[in-house]
C-alpha cells in the first residue's frame, strides 16, 4: 500500500523517517513541553488558512501574485515591536511596488511568527578546533557557540509558541489598526532608505497613490473603506520540528478537517521532502497551503508524485512549488518541470527563491549571496515561464527591514570587506531593506516589460 492509500493522523509521522530532527537529551521532559503545547490556543483559525488558500488559488491563473519574506531564523531577542514594525514596513512597500506594477492583488505571506527550526547541512559547527553541535534555530538551541547553548532544549519550543504569538498580535494590531493603511503609504518609506535611489522613486510611486485616494474620496468613493484602511499579512514557516507541528495541530470546530494552526501557510524544505519520508506524511493530512522547496538536483517524476501525494484532488492553491534552482542551473533545470508539471495538468502556484541555491562564502569569511545572482535567477524565472506559457505566481526572499550587510551587491554595492559592519543573521543571509525594495522594483520593470 502506498503512503497516500494509509490511514492519516496527527501523528502517523512517526512511522517514518524523520530527517533533521533535534538530539532533545531528554525525552521526558519534551512529552511535558508538547502536553503543554497541546492544551494551548490556536495561534491562527482555521478560516484564515482556507481564506489564504482560496487568495492562493487566484496566484495559480495569474489573477495574484504571492510576496512571500522574512528572515531565515527569526530569533527570540529580535521579538521587538521595532523589528517587527521594519520587517512589516519593508513588505508592505514591496507589495505596494509590485500591486501597482503587476496591476493584480499582492498576497503577502511573511517568514515570521514561527520561522525558529533550522535544518543543516552538518551535524556539528567547528571553530578553532572546537566542536559543538550546530545551531537548529532558536526554538531548538541558542546561536551563542558555548557548550551549554547548543544542547537542544524542548522549553524553547513552548518559548517559540509565546514569541510567535507576541509577533502575531503586534503584525495582528498594525496590519488592522491604521499602520498598514494606505493613506500611509508615503510613512512606510523608512529614513536610512528615503535618502537612496530607491527610496526616492518609492516616494514617486507612493505620491501616485496617494492622489488617486484623494481623487476617490473628492468623486465620494468612501477613503475609510476597510479595503484602504487595512491590509492582510499571513504567517509561514517551514515545518520542520514535527512535534510542534503535531502539538498544534487542531480540527477545525466551525468545519471540520484538521489544520496546523501554528501558522496559515507551511513549507517543506528541499532537505526533508522525501516521499515516503514523515514530513511528507504528516503535511498531506492537514489542510493550509503547503509549500515545497524544489531544488537543482530535483527529479520532475519526484514532483509529480509529492503533488500527488499532497493534493490528491488537485486543489488550486493547495501546492505553491517554490523553485531554488541557482543561476548556474535555473536555465536548464526549470523548463523540463514547468512542461511536466503542466502536462500533467497540476494546480501549481510557482514561486522563485532567488536565495538559497546562490549561497557562497566570501573572502571575509562571511555566508554571503550576490544581488546580481538572484536578479538573474527571478530574470530567468519570468522568462521560462513566460516562454513555457507557465505563470509566474510568486517571489520568496530572505530578507529584513533593518539595514543589514548580509548580501553583496545592490545599489550601494555592498562589498566584501564591508560585510562584517553588521552582519546579523544567525543563518542565511538576508536582503537589507534598500536591496529589499530594489528587489521589487527590478521585478516590477520585468513585469511591465
Ligand atoms: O535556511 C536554509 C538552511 O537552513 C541553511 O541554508 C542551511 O545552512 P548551512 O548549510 O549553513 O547548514
Ligand atoms: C531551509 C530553507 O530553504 P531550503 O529548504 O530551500 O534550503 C529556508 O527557506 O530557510
Ligand atoms: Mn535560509
Amino acid at each position: 500500500m502506498s503512503q497516500s492509500q494509509k490511514e492519516w493522523n496527527k501523528g502517523s509521522w512517526k512511522n517514518y523517517t524523520a530527517l533533521q530532527q533535534p538530539n532533545w537529551p531528554n525525552e521526558g521532559a519534551v512529552e511535558k513541553v508538547l502536553a503543554n503545547l497541546s492544551q494551548l490556543p490556536p495561534l491562527v483559525f482555521a478560516g484564515e488558512i482556507r481564506n489564504l488558500k482560496q487568495q492562493l488559488a487566484k496566484a495559480v491563473t495569474g489573477e495574484a501574485f504571492l510576496l512571500q519574506g522574512g528572515d531565515c531564523s527569526e530569533n527570540f531577542s529580535q521579538v521587538t515591536a521595532p523589528k517587527i514594525r521594519e520587517t512589516l514596513r519593508v513588505l508592505l512597500q514591496m507589495a505596494v511596488v509590485l500591486t501597482y506594477a503587476g496591476d493584480k492583488p499582492v498576497i503577502k505571506v511573511g517568514r515570521l511568527a514561527g520561522q525558529f527550526a533550522k535544518p543543516r547541512s552538518s551535524d556539528t559547527e567547528t571553530i578553532n578546533g572546537v566542536t559543538l553541535p550546530s545551531y537548529r534555530g532558536d526554538m531548538v538551541n541558542c546561536p551563542d557557540f558555548t557548550e551549554t547553548c547548543r544542547v537542544p532544549n524542548p522549553k524553547l519550543m513552548l518559548k517559540g509558541y509565546n514569541m510567535a504569538a507576541s509577533t502575531l498580535n503586534l503584525v495582528r494590531a498594525f496590519t488592522r489598526g491604521g499602520f498598514g493603511s494606505l493613506h500611509r503609504v508615503q510613512a512606510w518609506n523608512q529614513e536610512f532608505v528615503a535618502q537612496s535611489p530607491m527610496g526616492r522613486s518609492y516616494d514617486r510611486l507612493a505620491k501616485q497613490i496617494d492622489q488617486t485616494i484623494k481623487f476617490m474620496g473628492n468623486i465620494g468613493i468612501a477613503a475609510d473603506n476597510p479595503l484602504i484602511e487595512q491590509t492582510q499579512l499571513f504567517t509561514s514557516h517551514e515545518a520542520l520540528l514535527l512535534q510542534y507541528e503535531e502539538a498544534m495541530t487542531r480540527v477545525d470546530s466551525t468545519a471540520g478537517g484538521w489544520y496546523d494552526c501554528s501558522a496559515h501557510m507551511l513549507w517543506i524544505g528541499e532537505r526533508t521532502r522525501q516521499l515516503g519520508g514523515a514530513h511528507v506524511e504528516f503535511l498531506r493530512g492537514v489542510l493550509n497551503p503547503i509549500g515545497i522547496k524544489v531544488g537543482p538536483n530535483n527529479d520532475p517524476d519526484d514532483i509529480k508524485r509529492l503533488c500527488e501525494t499532497l493534493n490528491p484532488e488537485n486543489e488550486a492553491g493547495r501546492i505553491t512549488l517554490i523553485t531554488r534552482l541557482g543561476v548556474k542551473e535555473i536555465e536548464k533545470s526549470l523548463p523540463p518541470l514547468l512542461r511536466e508539471m503542466k502536462r500533467e495538468g497540476h494546480n501549481i502556484v510557482w514561486s522563485c527563491d532567488p536565495m538559497h541555491a546562490n549561497t557562497y562564502t566570501a573572502t571575509s569569511g562571511h555566508k554571503t549571496r550576490n544581488f546580481n545572482d538572484i536578479l538573474s535567477e527571478l530574470t530567468c524565472f519570468f522568462e521560462s515561464h513566460w516562454s513555457e506559457g507557465t505563470i509566474p505566481g510568486g517571489v520568496h526572499f530572505e530578507m529584513t527591514g533593518e539595514d543589514v550587510t548580509e548580501c553583496t551587491g545592490g545599489a550601494r554595492n555592498i562589498v566584501d570587506e564591508e560585510l562584517a559592519r553588521n552582519y546579523l543573521t544567525t543563518c542565511d543571509p538576508r536582503l537589507n531593506a534598500e536591496q529589499s525594495l530594489e528587489v521589487a522594483f527590478q521585478i516590477a520593470d520585468m513585469i511591465r516589460s
